[in-house]
Parts: structure tokens; C-alpha cells; sequence
């Protein structure tokens, strides 16, 4: 068989919040939420790929900061591994591929509509949150 397409799927955590961000394509995800990142390009390690998506998805730069335990599978050949990662520089936007970003503090986790198939990754997020110093904070 052949080997599954990484998608590398971003926790990103900022003064105690998880970033959350909502498809806009294509239809049949668009208006549930994710985790930002996207496919592993040839040559390039799951960390380059979620450092270069963050980029184009939400114009910032981040660092991924830990593996989170765990693969999760996707549509037929995809499986999501997660990071969690922090913001170096920049404010996110939603520039490509999603409408609408929210953070969410851990009680608010469940508050937007996860595609169903990154409900139990989320809940390992939720398992290995540490809340990470505000983006800036001396
Ligand atoms: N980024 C991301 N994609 C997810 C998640 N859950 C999930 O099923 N997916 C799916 C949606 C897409 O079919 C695939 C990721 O592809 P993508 O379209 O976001 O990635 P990409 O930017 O590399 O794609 P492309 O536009 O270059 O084709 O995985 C998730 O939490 N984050």
C-alpha cells in the first residue's frame, strides 16, 4: 500500500488560548472548523510544512513548539498529525482557505462545529494543553 499524505495540523496556543479556524472550501467542509496547517510537500518535514502553511494560510510566523501523541485518519489516504505551535511574529488572518478565525480558551473548546474528524485530535490537544506564554509578554 502505498504510504498515507501527511497533513500537518497546527495547535496554535497563545496566552492560554487555542486558535481555531473555520473552512471556507471546498463545500463539503467549508463552515466547520480546524486545526490551520495542511499537506507535507515533498522534501519537506511535517515542521517545515506547518512553519511555510501557517504563512500562506494566516500571514504569521510560527514555531512548532511539540508533537502532540497521536495520528488521526482523514478522508481515505490522509492522516493528520498535530503540533502545537506558538506565534513568533505577526496577528493571523484568515487569508487562504478559511473565513473566520476564533480563539478559543479550554472551557471554549467545544464552542465551534470540528470537522468530525478532528474531534479526537482536538482532544488530545485539550489533553497536552500548556498554556503557553501571550505572544509578546515580557
Ligand atoms: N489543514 C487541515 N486540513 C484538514 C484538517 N482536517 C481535515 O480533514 N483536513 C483535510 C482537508 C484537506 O482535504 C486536507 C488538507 O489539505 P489542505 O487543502 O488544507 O492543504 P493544502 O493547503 O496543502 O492543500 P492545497 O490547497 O495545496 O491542495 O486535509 C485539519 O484539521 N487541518
Amino acid at each position: 500500500m502505498t504510504q498515507p499524505i501527511v497533513v500537518v495540523g497546527a495547535a496554535v496556543l497563545d496566552g492560554g488560548r487555542l486558535l481555531a479556524a473555520r473552512r471556507s472550501a471546498p463545500p463539503e467542509l467549508a463552515g466547520r472548523w480546524e486545526l490551520p496547517g495542511g499537506k507535507v510537500e515533498r522534501g519537506e518535514t511535517p515542521e517545515q510544512a506547518l512553519v511555510r502553511e501557517l504563512r500562506e494560510e494566516l500571514g504569521v510566523t510560527a514555531e512548532p513548539v511539540a508533537r502532540v501523541p497521536g495520528e488521526w485518519p482523514l478522508k481515505p489516504g490522509y492522516v493528520l498529525y498535530v503540533w502545537t505551535a506558538r506565534l513568533v511574529a505577526g496577528t493571523p488572518e484568515p487569508l487562504q482557505d478559511h473565513d473566520e478565525l476564533r480563539w478559543l480558551t479550554r472551557e471554549q473548546v467545544w464552542d465551534v462545529d470540528w470537522l468530525d474528524q478532528d474531534v479526537a485530535a482536538v482532544e488530545a490537544v485539550r489533553a497536552a494543553w500548556q498554556p503557553l506564554p501571550h505572544h509578546g509578554a515580557s
